[in-house]
């Protein structure tokens, strides 16, 4: 804190005085308006026209033009001017070198670029201009700070390449190494995932339409352009290595080209690129895995009450965010679902083994970032120690794991080397509580170089020399007090208290500094020896830069294998996470079939609303789809758990493929190759799509690409138009889906009339969610029944939410009206034959049998002036309304 009010103190006087500023380091402004400085900072900024150019000079960044007009802005500096001499002064704002961190996560946070301009000479050995250039340019894709973003979260940079066939894709984040690449049919294909992984950077190699660009503003994804790279790169070659398409490993090398022009350095934990199809998982598109609430709540956007809220038991960051990629991209593969599952059975049964695994993985770090750190070479010698100490909680869990008597366990702990030598390595070489900066000095164990424990010798002889020489100078002078001290400025020192100075040997004795109290002095003997001590602690420290250099570098050799360790920690954490949420939550093991697509859930429930309930108070409901059932049709009140049923068959199938236990007491399910909603009224502000227009896509997408091995979810389609024509939409769609699609599907409607479907429809049914009516109350059960319900309770719930009694009362008039009229204009039978005819035209209703006495009333209470009567006076008036009435009957 203090160091950080010195900086900004000093950059106060270099407002004051600029000039002064810039000349004491040897930068003479020229008399003309552009000085040496600012030719080269205008050289540098021209080849970063779209970032911030954060400049260093001294102990600042500084940011000119309009880099610093928008900086302050944004950043809330004080924006100053570069000279007051000059006719145009340049407007200049600075940071802190030390909080320079904060300050660029914030630009990039919001969707900039910074490129950092260093020193690349020490100033004062500089002859002229310091010579300065670009180490990195931080770019959203690239952010390695963790800002205010979740550990639990990855930052993902994309590259897109247009090709004859299609398009490639690579994503990364540049912070773990990963790199995952694709290859997609068309540019919704693109959207689609580029959403799905929060991509906060596309690269793009092609032209971008107007609605693309509007696309990716709303979204938030800045468009970077591709950067061609001369030569070879060892890290391409490297990552692309096991790519066979060619739409692939050019949107590979184009991502890898962008994060080395970017980075400025080689990127030694970059790794193989995986690549993927998206229908080798179960597909969901990302509006669907919003409705679904499976990362974030879709009213929130926080992490609360999602699935993910729900399943995350995670003690790594590793681990949060290898659940949240599962959670985007569940398995189709009975195999490889199964395998997930024996793990989490064999740690749902192993109690012991699990909690000690759990103890064990709260001691470890985030290994995947820290090897990102250490090849990137920003790591600290904390940061090793905390590589070294999870590294130690290894042996620990593979003990654990081998001590069950689960194969499953056993065979996970075969896999894992605990990489002992790099544990040892650092922990050998680095002190137990090393200090952040690297360059101070204070990191090397003692034993560990021989020429460090000489200047290390050197310096303790020196300072006992120190101590030796104040006992014998009290001695000699008789001043008690005397003191031999130090500070940065003077450096080794003679203190004597202002009563004691005529005791002062002066013949010795050389006067350096006066202080209130005392007088400070140096002697040619104490100046000898502070030479030794510095020239040993320089030397000491630099050779602990060194040494530290090669201790990383050494690591570095490990990065594979602990990114591997990595991987395999992340995947345990979840697994004990899914084996402690199925035990506190009485979850059950799912098992599969192929052969046929039906659904036995039995007493399922709701993982993330019956977390919210009260324990217990949550009403389990089945699911039996078979015989031929395809499709549920769903009615029931408003309120009554529609909704939440359906989408608790979601996500129970989405559990399931990923590996977890589900909410049942039992459940038998086939695999879904994706799943479709059309859910609630969650507008679509990306694709700036009216309400309806939303309803009728995410209609359409199910209709056109659902399979028989499909679910889709529609809940209330067609409430967003005119009512007959959502009636004629909706029983349309179903009856589309029953005849053509296949897919299961769960269908909620308000629309009673479409319940007749199931004469003509053979693999629809009906269910109802149950209600009764007691005094007049409207009583929720919450359970599904067989067949449709018979009314829909509407009025009763917006009893329920407070509506005037007046509303309530012309609401019911009117419907005991509507259905007289529906019975006599249409027999049911016709009403439901709806979607074989036109709809019927029906007449205007006569609704209003108001009396004109009643009219007269009516008019004369909304014009009554409350205020103007006392209280006699109104009952006067009601007592004549009464009289009137009575009269008229
Ligand atoms: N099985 C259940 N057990 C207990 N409470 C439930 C159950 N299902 C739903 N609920 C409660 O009822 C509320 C409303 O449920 P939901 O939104 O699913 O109703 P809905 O029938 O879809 O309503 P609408 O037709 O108005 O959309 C839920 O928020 C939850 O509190």
């Amino acid at each position: 804190m203090r160091w950080f009010i010195f900086a900004v103190f000093c950059h106060c006087l270099i407002i004051v005085n600029s000039t002064i500023y810039f000349e004491e380091r040897g930068i003479h402004l020229a008399k003309s308006s552009t000085t040496p400085m600012m030719e080269q900072y205008y050289e540098i900024k021209k080849q970063y026209p779209d970032a911030f150019l954060f400049y260093r000079v001294g102990d600042f960044y500084e940011l000119f033009e309009d880099d610093a007009v928008k900086g302050a802005q944004i950043l809330e500096l004080t924006l100053t001017h570069r000279s007051n001499k000059t006719e145009n002064p340049i407007p200049m704002a600075g940071v802190p070198h030390m909080a320079v961190d904060n300050y660029v996560n914030t630009l990039v946070e919001k969707g900039y670029k910074v490129a950092l301009c260093e020193q690349l000479e020490d100033p004062k050995k500089a002859k002229g201009m310091v010579k300065r250039g670009i180490i990195q340019l931080v770019t959203p894709g690239t952010m390695m700070n963790e800002g205010p973003n979740d550990a639990k979260d990855s930052n993902y940079l994309t590259s897109v390449v247009t090709t004859k066939s299609g398009f490639g894709l690579a994503y990364s984040d540049l912070s773990t190494g990963e790199v995952y690449a694709t290859h997609l049919k068309d540019f919704a294909a693109v959207s689609n995932e580029l959403l799905s992984l929060r991509t906060r950077e596309v690269v793009y190699n092609g032209p971008l339409s107007e609605k693309d660009r509007d696309f990716m503003h709303k979204a938030n994804i800045t468009v970077s352009e591709p950067v061609k790279l001369e030569g070879e790169h060892a890290e391409i070659s490297y990552v692309e290595q096991s790519l066979t398409s060619n739409a692939e490993k050019e949107a590979t090398r184009q991502l890898i080209s962008y994060l080395l022009s970017t980075q400025k350095r080689s990127l030694a934990h970059l790794q193989i690129a995986k690549s993927y199809e998206v229908n080798q998982y179960l597909q969901m598109s990302h509006t669907v895995q919003n409705n679904l609430e499976l990362i974030a709540s879709a009213k929130t956007g926080k992490k609360m009450g999602s699935l993910f809220w729900v399943l995350d038991k995670t003690h790594t960051a590793m681990g949060g965010r290898l659940l949240k990629q599962w959670l985007a991209r569940p398995l189709l593969s009975v195999e490889e679902i199964e395998k997930r599952q024996e793990m989490t059975q064999a740690l749902f049964d192993g109690y012991f083994t699990r909690e000690n695994v759990i103890d064990a993985l709260k001691g470890v770090y985030d290994l995947e970032r820290l090897t990102g750190r250490i090849a990137f070479g920003n790591v600290n010698a904390r940061e090793l120690l905390q590589l070294s100490r999870s590294l130690d909680a290894v042996p620990v869990i593979l003990e654990a794991l081998k001590q069950d008597n689960s194969p499953a366990l056993n065979n996970f702990a075969d896999q894992i080397d605990p990489l002992k030598g790099v544990a040892e390595l650092i922990s050998t070489t680095i002190v137990k509580d090393p200090p952040i900066l690297t360059t101070e000095g204070g990191l090397i164990r003692e034993g560990v170089d021989a020429q460090l424990d000489r200047y290390r010798d050197a310096m303790n002889n020196g300072k006992k020399w120190l101590a030796q020489m104040e006992v014998d100078e009290r001695q000699k002078t008789g001043i008690d007090n005397l003191k031999v001290g130090y500070n940065k400025v003077f450096g080794y020192y003679i203190q004597v208290s202002n009563g004691n100075k005529s005791k002062v040997p002066l013949d010795r004795y050389t006067r350096k500094q006066t202080l209130t109290n005392a007088e400070r002095y140096i002697t040619p003997e104490l100046k000898e020896h502070e030479n030794l001590i510095m020239e040993a602690q320089t030397r000491s420290t630099d050779l602990e830069y060194d040494l530290f250099v090669k201790l990383r570098e050494e690591v570095k050799k490990y990065i594979p294998a602990l990114q591997k360790l990595g991987n395999q920690l992340a995947a345990l954490d979840v697994y004990c996470g899914f084996a402690t949420v199925a035990e506190q939550n009485d979850y059950v093991k799912p098992n599969f079939h192929t052969d046929n697509q039906d659904i036995s859930v039995i007493a399922g429930r709701h993982p993330v609303v019956e977390k919210v309930m009260t324990a217990g108070s949550y009403i389990p409901n089945d699911v039996e789809m078979d015989n031929g059932t395809n499709i549920f049709l769903i009615t029931g009140p408003n309120m009554s758990g529609k909704s939440t049923y359906m989408r608790q068959m979601a996500l129970i199938a989405i559990m399931a493929q990923v590996g977890s236990f589900v909410p049942a007491e039992q459940a038998d399910l086939p695999i879904f190759d994706q799943i479709f909603t059309r859910i609630g009224a969650a507008d679509d502000l990306i694709s700036g799509q009216s309400t309806f227009m939303v309803e009728m896509s995410e209609a359409n997408d199910a209709l056109q690409y659902a399979t028989k091995r499909s679910l889709v979810l529609f809940d209330e389609i067609g409430r967003g138009t005119a009512t007959y024509d959502g009636m004629a939409l909706a029983g349309a769609i179903v009856k589309y889906l029953h005849d053509k699609v296949g897919a299961k599907a769960l269908f909620a409607t308000h629309y009673h009339e479409l319940t007749d479907l199931e004469d003509s429809l053979d693999h629809l049914k009906n269910i109802h969610v149950g209600a009764t009516e007691e005094n007049g109350k409207l009583i929720f059960l919450h359970k599904i029944l067989p067949g449709p319900a018979d009314q829909s309770y509407g009025i009763h719930v917006a009893q329920l939410a407070g509506l005037p009694k007046a509303v309530l009362r012309e609401a019911t008039k009117l419907l005991k009206r509507l259905e007289a009229q529906g019975s006599e204009l249409a027999p049911a039978s016709q009403q439901l034959d709806l979607f074989n005819e036109p709809a019927p035209k029906v007449e205007e209703p006569e609704v209003d049998e108001t009396s004109e006495a009643e009219k007269d009333i009516l008019d004369e209470i909304s014009n009554l002036y409350l205020a103007d009567k006392t209280p006699l006076e109104v009952m006067q008036l009601v007592a004549d309304w009464q009289k009137d009435l009575k009269d008229e009957k």
